[in-house]
């Protein structure tokens, strides 16, 4: 039955990779194990001759013709990072490329999986014999780096899920359910099954372990495209033993199982994590000190060289001291050696097939989304934005920290304003602590703006991964997050909006807290959009930091309240202008001084009453307002008492020929401009360097 059942998952993978099954291929396949190397491939995975089939239809050669890198310094010096290296990575091997800190394997990674795009590249690197495009090493290989990017709030579960919805085509019904089953399978093919339904988790949520954090970046790049290579930088790294050959086990399985060929960075492995590579590279100082079979070889080569290796010894070891220790001896040793002379001819074979770009094993055609042939994303925008709002950002709306970096400190803050400001009265001074607060309502989510600062700093990590592998178009990551958030906005804004309207006492039309609660919602927006932007533009923490805080304080001189728009400096005048900060408090006191029907609001609230508690009196009568103000009128003396005119108010702040709903206008023109500059950070601007 769990045979049946495997058998079954496994020709769910095999329908997923259908794409990679073409006849082209399977000529091409026979011309590239025909060479001897393809042969000497088998030989070197003997032990697992069932699986050599597998390795033929779903692992990569990858041949290694003379790559080398260099990099500028500063002085206009070039530092040679790796120099020279040539060797063949036989369909379905295991290797380990190893080597003491500082060696070059991050860079041979790299280079391998055309991430390095840094300084002078030389030599080429081959997949079944072609040069590959971008996009065909996209399709067909996953690239684990050394620290991975989750998403804290989800589970296991939802993020391997993720990944296959997004990366793999398909939307029909029948794709959804193999999707699922495959993401099951994965999961279970790398241990994850006990923490199946555990949080990830991030700095502030404790989630699964390290180690488990290593095979679900492995489960995730599984998922994204089923790939037939994968190349893994130190995926045991902060690991302890035991964890280190969990995961190496688990990737050693996949490799067995599905014949895919894995290059892995590590550093020292254990006697127990080794003997699983099947290949084995070893760099000292960007040079090879050896590039063949694992197991015994490497030793017997390097006691041949006169370095006696003690039994019982970690042999990995005894590889790193005795390059360290050799000054470069080791690397001249295999330069000359027959070893090295075999593994040229080996690329020489390959390279000499001239296979045309039509008949390769590695095409260049996208994942069958029927979107275009260049495009590496899966599904179509639409499509796209849909998987991400359902499978993305759904397991925000569990975090705790999101409602309360939002709703709660908002409502926190609603309720620390109230305090000081609660129940101002129409009198002189209180319609100025009104116009006070108005303006504070307005200018604090720019600086709330930070919340989304810092989000974003941990999100870009993960954005930049999910780019890096074509997860989703940039505009896809905009849309998602104002879409998923936009629900979140609104209860904020409306729960900020009635505390103060109700706690201050702001103008008590229904139609005008309405309009409070929509000026709030667009400068959330607007703020939101703005801590995006400096978060996505601007490197590092320092310039994010340090930005924000200089915006809000400019924006608010030129707000209006605290400098009289007329006295602003000429200088300014431009940002007056553009503010939306001015813009939306302008709305607010438009809609805080005027009626229903544009006439101004009277106040009576500074005038006395000859008859003493009258106004008590009146505020038991039931009328509606106007008639009370006609009472108040009639047994106050007019002579004694003006009421303040809301006009006089707005006036004070030249604000008298505004209206309400376009100063809205103008201040929401800032969103479309600040989606414009997110965008341009997202897209544009690479916070990482390879
Ligand atoms: N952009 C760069 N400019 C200058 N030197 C660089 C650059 N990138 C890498 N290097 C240097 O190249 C060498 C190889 O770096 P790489 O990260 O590939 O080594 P590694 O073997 O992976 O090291 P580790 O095991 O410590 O991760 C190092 O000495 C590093 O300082």
């Amino acid at each position: 039955m769990g045979g049946a059942q495997s058998t079954k998952k496994h020709d769910i993978i095999r329908v997923l990779t259908s794409e990679t099954t073409l006849d082209e291929e399977d000529v091409v396949i026979a011309r590239v194990d025909d060479l001897e190397i393809g042969k000497r491939g088998e030989d070197e995975t003997g032990q697992r001759s069932d699986s050599a089939t597998a390795s033929k239809r779903n692992g990569i050669t990858i041949a290694l013709d003379g790559v080398g890198n260099e990099m500028k310094l500063s002085n206009t010096s070039l530092k040679t990072i790796l120099s020279d290296v040539s060797g063949v990575i036989e369909s379905g091997s295991m290797a380990a490329v190893m080597g003491p800190s500082g060696a070059g394997k991050t860079t041979l990674l790299d280079l391998i999986s055309q991430r390095k795009t840094e300084g002078i590249i030389h030599g080429r690197v081959l997949f079944d014999g072609v040069v590959p495009t971008l996009s065909a090493i996209k399709k067909y290989t996953a690239y684990v780096p050394q620290t991975e990017a989750f998403f804290g709030p989800a589970t296991v579960y939802e993020t391997v899920l993720f990944a296959a919805m997004i990366k793999l085509p398909g939307t029909s019904r029948e794709d959804i359910e193999q999707k699922f089953e495959m993401v099951e399978h994965v999961i279970d093919q790398m241990g994850l099954s006990k923490c199946r339904d555990t949080k990830v988790g991030n700095h502030v949520i404790r989630g699964i372990s390290g180690g488990e954090q290593k095979r679900l970046a492995v489960a995730s790049a599984l998922c994204t495209s089923n790939p037939r290579a994968m190349f893994l930088d130190e995926p045991t790294s902060g690991l302890d033993s035991t964890m280190a050959a969990e995961v190496i086990k688990s990737l050693s399985r996949l490799n067995r199982e599905d014949g895919r060929t894995l290059i892995v960075t590590i550093h020292q492995p254990s006697m127990h994590v080794f003997q699983h590579f099947t290949k084995l590279c070893l760099l000292q100082d960007g040079k090879l000190a050896y590039f063949g079979k694992a197991g015994h070889n490497p030793m017997e080569f390097f006691v041949a060289q006169g370095f006696p290796y003690e039994p019982g010894f970690n042999i990995a070891e005894y590889f790193i001291d005795t390059i360290s220790v050799s000054d470069h001896g080791c690397t001249a040793y295999y330069q000359s050696s027959a070893l090295s002379r075999e593994n040229l001819a080996k690329v020489a074979e390959i390279t000499s097939l001239n296979l045309p770009m039509n008949a390769m094993t590695i095409n260049t055609e996208s994942s069958a989304n029927g979107k275009g042939k260049d495009s590496p994303y899966a599904h179509d925008s639409l499509t796209e934005l849909r998987i991400m709002l359902r499978f993305k950002d759904a397991p925000r709306w569990r975090d705790g920290m999101f409602w309360f970096t939002r709703l709660g400190l908002y409502s926190i803050l609603a309720c620390l304003l109230s305090a000081f400001f609660y129940q101002q009265k129409h009198t002189p001074s209180g319609l100025l602590n009104i116009n006070g607060i108005a303006f504070i309502a307005i200018i604090l989510p720019t600086f709330m703006a930070q919340v989304h600062v810092e989000e974003l700093k941990f999100e870009r990590e993960l954005y930049t991964r999910h780019f890096h592998d074509s997860y989703y178009r940039p505009s896809n990551f905009i849309a998602s997050k104002i879409i998923g958030e936009l629900p979140m906005t609104v209860i904020t804004a409306v729960s900020f909006s009635s505390i103060l309207h109700w706690a201050v006492g702001f103008n008590s039309e229904p139609e005008a807290f309405f309009f409070f609660c929509l000026v709030n919602f667009v400068t959330f927006t607007i703020a939101q959009l703005i801590g995006c932007t400096v978060s996505a533009t601007l490197p590092g923490d320092v310039g994010p930091a340090s930005v924000l805080p200089m915006f809000s304080t400019l924006n608010m001189l030129v707000g209006g309240f605290f400098i009289r728009a007329s006295t602003i400096h000429d200088a300014w005048q431009w940002l007056y202008r553009v503010s939306f900060i001015q813009w939306a408090w302008s709305a607010v006191m438009v809609n805080e001084y005027t009626n229903g029907d544009g006439t101004p609001r009277q106040f009576y609230d500074h005038c006395g009453s000859p008859t003493g508690g009258l106004d008590e009196l009146i505020e038991q009568i039931s009328l509606p307002e106007s008639s009370l103000r006609l009472l108040r009128l009639f047994f106050t003396r007019q002579t004694e008492c003006d009421p303040i005119s809301g006009d006089s108010v707005l006036r004070t702040f030249s604000l008298e020929d505004r209206n309400r709903w376009m100063s809205l206008l103008y201040a929401s023109i800032s969103i479309p401009v600040y989606l414009i500059t997110f965008y341009f950070g997202v897209s544009r601007v690479r916070h990482e360097k390879r």
